[in-house]
């Protein structure tokens, strides 16, 4: 399988902070992979990602995406080929939904059936109506609507990676529940590799195929959920894991 992102001696210090936000991180991703990013506030799981998509820059080290170094690419193009999700979801109030999806694919160039074409493809996917939300201000929709639109944008021109960052963080427990499925059909269908940061040990646990557990700026371990468990790589790990929720950990089938 190839290698959709590796991260070569990865290390950054923010000026004026005197511990390092990421510290000597190594990591090779696979693609496909739905990987999430676990780990206590400010352990470095968003700048792990903003360095993806180089908002931030590390003081060393290589970031390769799909084999190509990332300093070498030019840092817009390179946005437009990464779909990003945050919390804060960032739809344009001003824009229709329509018109909000449409803003990568209009800059590439696509013309106006393709575009409408794949605006049809993506409200089914994220399960929202077409016809009823097509034309609506973000501000008509409720929290988890917005939420799905955000994926169905940056899913849009079809990037070969996502990355997302704490999406579903503001959404109620069963709504999110909700997206959480949603999200791992989307991924099935599309096969794309996914960066899920998440700092809720049962969604870290239920959504990744593998889970890289992040303390103070370093990688703990990172390994499926079922290896994760049965074997945690440290007292950290153990800790994390006796905390979660009983919901994943402990079932009637004696495992997640
Ligand atoms: N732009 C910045 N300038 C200075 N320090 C920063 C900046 N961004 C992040 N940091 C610091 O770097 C460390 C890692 O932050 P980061 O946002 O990556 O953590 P996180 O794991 O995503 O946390 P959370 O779960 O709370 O969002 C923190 O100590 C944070 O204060």
């Amino acid at each position: 399988m190839n290698i959709a992102a590796e991260f070569i001696h990865i290390n950054k210090q923010f000026k004026g902070s005197n511990y390092m936000a990421l510290d000597e991180v190594n990591l090779s991703i696979r693609e496909g992979e739905l990987v999430t990013i676990l780990g206590t506030s400010g352990c470095g799981k968003t700048t792990l990602l903003k360095l993806v998509n180089r908002i931030y820059e590390p003081d060393s080290g290589e970031i390769r995406l799909f084999g190509q170094n990332i300093q070498e690419m030019d840092p817009v193009k390179l946005r437009r080929s990464i779909g990003y999700v945050i919390q804060q979801v960032g739809l344009f109030p001003h824009m229709t939904i329509y018109h909000n999806i449409a803003t990568v694919p209009k800059i590439l160039g696509w013309d106006k059936e393709k575009i409408r074409k794949r605006e049809e493809e993506l409200f089914r996917l994220v399960n929202l109506d077409y016809k009823e939300f097509k034309d609506r201000y973000p501000s008509q929709l409720s929290g988890g609507q917005q939420q799905r639109i955000g994926l169905a944008r940056a899913l849009a021109a079809d990037p070969s990676l996502m990355l997302l960052d704490e999406p579903f963080g503001a959404i109620d427990a069963i709504n999110r529940e909700k997206l959480q499925d949603e999200l791992l059909r989307i991924h099935e269908a599309s096969q794309k590799t996914f960066l899920f940061v998440t700092h809720d040990i049962n969604e870290a646990f239920k959504l990744g195929t593998r889970v890289l557990i992040m303390d103070k700026g370093q990688v703990k371990q990172f390994d499926t959920p079922e290896a994760i468990i049965k074997n945690p790589a440290d007292e950290f790990v153990e800790s994390l894991i006796r905390s979660a929720s009983k919901q994943y950990f402990i079932t009637d089938g004696g495992g997640i």
